[in-house]
C-alpha cells in the first residue's frame, strides 16, 4: 500500500544522505514518496515555528513562492538575494512592493557574463537553523515536472559555542556570504555563527565572482573541489581507482574552447579525478546533457528546452563535445521524460558502477564562468558567477565507498551506466527550430 509519508517523515527516511528529488506531476505516487519532496513540504508548518527566512535564487516568481509557504509564515520576514542586474531588479522590485515583509539583496557581479545562480534557503525556527541547497528556480515550473536536486539540512540548534561541523560546512558557508559583502546578510552571518552545525555530514563547494588568488586561490570553484577530494578522498592506493569513470550532468553548456584539451580535461577534470594519490590514468569523463529526442518527449514537450539554454553561437565553436556526451535517463525513478534542471558530478567505481566515491549536487552548469578558468600562468582562479552545491564523501558517513545497488545505496537520480548519444542523436540546442516532429503536446519550436 502506498502509505503517503508527512514532509517530516520523508526527510528521517533519507537518513544520513537528505538528498531529494523534487516532485513530478505525473509519475506513480510511490515515486514522489521516497526521496523526494515538494517545495510545500520543505516549507510545512511540520518542521516547526518558522521566525523568519532568506530564499536565494536566479529567478523569482514572488506570487508563487509566498503561496509555497503556509498561510501563518507568508507574513514573516524573507530575505530575497538575486543578482543585480538591471531587469532582474526592475522586475523583483515590482513584484516585492506590495509586500513590506520582503527584504531585497542584490548581489554584486562586477565581472561580466556572471549570474547569481546560487539556490539556497535559510529557515530559521524557534528550534533552529535549517539551510536547504537545491537547484530549482523559485517559478512553478521549475517545481512541477522538471528533475530538480535538493539538499536538506538538520535543524541545527542554537548553541552558546560555535560548535563546527567536521566538514567545516559553516566556516565554508561563511566564507561564501561574505563574498557578498551585503548588510541585509550581516543577520543571517550572526545567526549561522551562533548555531550548532556539528550534524552535518556533506561539503560545502560553491562559486563566487573574483580572481581568487594567493591564500584564497583553493576557495571557490573546480580548485575548492580538487582540494577538498585531495583533503578526504582517502581511498587506498588501489590501481582500481585510477580508471575510475566521472560522470558531469547539467542543464547548460559554456564556451569550452577549441578542444577538449583547452580546459574540459586539462583543468576541470583534473580537479574531479583528484585522487590523494597522484594517479596518472585519465578516467573516462562521460557528461549527460539532454538530447533533442529527451526534450520532445518529456512530459513538457519542447517548453522543457526553454530552461535547457545552450546556444548554437557556443554548440557551433564546440562540436567536438558530442562524443563525450550522454542521454538523460531515469527510469529507476520513473523521471526519464522529467527534463533535468538538476546539475551533479560524481565518480563510480569501474566494476560495473556498483560503487559511488563522491557524489555532488550544485547549482553550476558545465562552464567556466560556474567553475572558473585558471589565468596567470595558474596563480589565480578567475569565476563569474555564484554557484553553491553539497558534496558527498563516503568517509563523512563512515564509509569507504556509497554502494549503489543494496538497501541502503545513494539515491542517484539517473540511471547507470549512462547512455551514449547514438549518431542520430542531436544535443538540445534552445535557439534552434525543431518543426519536422511534434513533441508529447503536439506542438513545434520556434525560438524566432
Ligand atoms: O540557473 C538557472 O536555473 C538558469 C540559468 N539561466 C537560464 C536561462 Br539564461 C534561460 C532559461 C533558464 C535558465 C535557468 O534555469
Amino acid at each position: 500500500v502506498n502509505k503517503r509519508l508527512t514532509p517530516v517523515e520523508k526527510i528521517e527516511q533519507s537518513e544520513p544522505y537528505r538528498f531529494f528529488l523534487s516532485t513530478v506531476h505525473g509519475i506513480q505516487d510511490n515515486y514522489n514518496q521516497t526521496n523526494a519532496i515538494s517545495l510545500k513540504e520543505i516549507l510545512s508548518t511540520e518542521h516547526g515555528q518558522l521566525i523568519r527566512s532568506a530564499q536565494f535564487n536566479y529567478m523569482f516568481d514572488i506570487e508563487f513562492l509566498l503561496e509555497q509557504y503556509p498561510s501563518e509564515f507568508r507574513l514573516k520576514p524573507l530575505l530575497i538575494v538575486h543578482g543585480d542586474s538591471r531587469d532582474d531588479n526592475h522586475s523583483l522590485k515590482t513584484q516585492c512592493s506590495l509586500y513590506p515583509q520582503i527584504e531585497l539583496c542584490p548581489a554584486r557581479l562586477d565581472i561580466p557574463f556572471g549570474t547569481h545562480h546560487t539556490k539556497m534557503m535559510f529557515l530559521l525556527y524557534e528550534t533552529g537553523l535549517r539551510i536547504v541547497i537545491h537547484t530549482a528556480n523559485l517559478i512553478s515550473q521549475d517545481w512541477r515536472q522538471k528533475t530538480q536536486g535538493i539538499w536538506i539540512s538538520p535543524i541545527c540548534p542554537k548553541t552558546n559555542d560555535t560548535r563546527e561541523s567536521k566538514t567545516n560546512f559553516k566556516k565554508d558557508l561563511l566564507d561564501y556570504i561574505e563574498q557578498y559583502r551585503a548588510r541585509q546578510l550581516q543577520f543571517w552571518q550572526k545567526t549561522i555563527n551562533e548555531h550548532d552545525f556539528s550534524s552535518i555530514n556533506v561539503h560545502i563547494i560553491s562559486s563566487t565572482p573574483g580572481r581568487h588568488t594567493g591564500a584564497n586561490i583553493n576557495k571557490f570553484g573546480h580548485l575548492k573541489l580538487r582540494q577538498t577530494l585531495k583533503n578526504y578522498l582517502n581511498l587506498e592506493n588501489n590501481e582500481q581507482y585510477y580508471s575510475a569513470p566521472i560522470i558531469g550532468q547539467f542543464s547548460s553548456i559554456g564556451s569550452l574552447g577549441p578542444n577538449a584539451n583547452s580546459w574540459l580535461t586539462k583543468e576541470f577534470l583534473t580537479s574531479l579525478k583528484q585522487l590523494n594519490t597522484n594517479s596518472f590514468d585519465s578516467p573516462e569523463l562521460k557528461l549527460i546533457y539532454p538530447t533533442v529526442e529527451n526534450v520532445r518527449t518529456s512530459f513538457e514537450g519542447y517548453i522543457a528546452g526553454g530552461s535547457l539554454p545552450y546556444n548554437m553561437q557556443t554548440a557551433m565553436k564546440q562540436t567536438w563535445l558530442i562524443n563525450y556526451l550522454h542521454r538523460w535517463k531515469a527510469d529507476h525513478r520513473q523521471r526519464s521524460r522529467a527534463s533535468p534542471h538538476i546539475k551533479t558530478y560524481l565518480r563510480v567505481t569501474n566494476d560495473q558502477y556498483k560503487n559511488l566515491l563522491w557524489f555532488l549536487v550544485t547549482s553550476a552548469n558545465l562552464s567556466k564562468a560556474a567553475w572558473g578558468v585558471l589565468e596567470k600562468n595558474n596563480t589565480q582562479l578567475m569565476i563569474r558567477s555564484y554557484e553553491i552545491g553539497v558534496l558527498f564523501i563516503p568517509k563523512q558517513f563512515s564509509q569507504t565507498i556509497f554502494p549503489l545497488f543494496d538497501s541502503s545505496s545513494f539515491p542517484i537520480p539517473y540511471d547507470l551506466p549512462p547512455v551514449k548519444y547514438e549518431s542520430t542523436d542531436k544535443p538540445w540546442i534552445v535557439d534552434m527550430t525543431y518543426k519536422n516532429q511534434p513533441d508529447s503536446h503536439g506542438n513545434m519550436w520556434d525560438p524566432h
